[in-house]
């Protein structure tokens, strides 16, 4: 088996770290500083970092400051989303020194500026396709935003570098992931695939990492390593080899 890569996720709401149901607001658990959380995941041999302003993608505020202090604070890479949506805001995210970011809203409804982004920035950028069947969902998933599959293969033309593929109807739930949808966007691009929501157990990782050969590079993991259904230790070593 190829390694499948792992980033435990911290996301980010009102100064805490919190998980959500279908990424709905209201449905928050918190889980206390954010940069403790990420310092635990580094602590415990994490490699990436999926660290996310969800006040920033919901448009109620941002929590731009903490995320540059948490993504200052880490040795190691960090992928950050939420509300990058312009130059200053994606001027604010690289300049925290992140290794990439992740545009979800902008490449629905500001598609010449990502395109022109993709090709200023390269592999710094990755786009984030959070859809409820296959529909893309933006606003803090709260607003339709076209279909997956036309977007994906205009993308794909402008050269983004990898997607982030999340399904809705299973993040935060602890169901297990959505399979046949990384498949299906696997089989409709060439560029590497992040897989995230609904990861429960290490036999959903295992399932995931019999996807590497299709093209799927990682899997983000968040609620599951909160709930403690099992330790970041556990899965590193699963999905290693
Ligand atoms: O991660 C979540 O739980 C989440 C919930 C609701 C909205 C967004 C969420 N996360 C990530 O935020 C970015 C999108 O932000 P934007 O649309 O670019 O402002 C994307 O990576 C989502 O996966």
């Amino acid at each position: 088996m190829t390694t499948l890569e792992l980033l435990p996720a911290v996301d980010v709401r009102n100064g805490q770290a919190v998980r959500l149901v279908h990424g709905e607001s209201g449905t928050e658990t918190s889980y206390g500083s954010p940069l403790e959380a990420a310092l635990a995941w580094q602590r415990a041999g994490a490699e990436w970092l999926h660290l996310v302003d969800l006040d920033a993608a919901f448009g109620t505020g941002d929590n731009r400051a903490l995320v540059a202090e948490v993504t200052g604070a880490m040795d190691i890479k960090v992928e950050l989303s939420g509300g990058i949506r312009d130059d200053a805001s994606l001027a604010a995210a690289l300049a925290t020194g992140c290794t990439r970011v992740n545009l979800g809203t902008a490449a629905l409804e500001t598609p010449e500026w990502v395109a022109k982004v993709i090709a200023e920035h390269g592999d710094k950028i990755a786009v984030g396709l959070d859809v409820r069947g296959t529909t893309l969902r933006g606003r803090g998933w709260t607003r339709d935003g076209g279909d997956l599959y036309e977007t994906l293969e205009r993308l794909n033309r402008e050269g983004c570098a990898r997607y982030v593929v999340t399904d809705i109807a299973k993040d935060g739930t602890l169901q297990g992931p959505n399979l046949d949808l990384l498949r299906d966007v696997c089989a409709a691009t060439d560029r590497p695939v992040v897989a995230s929501g609904g990861v429960s157990s290490l036999d959903d990782l295992r399932a995931i990492a019999g996807l590497v050969p299709l093209g799927v590079e990682g899997a983000i993991v968040g609620k599951a390593l909160y709930a403690k259904a099992f330790t970041l230790e556990e899965a590193l070593a699963v999905v290693s080899g």
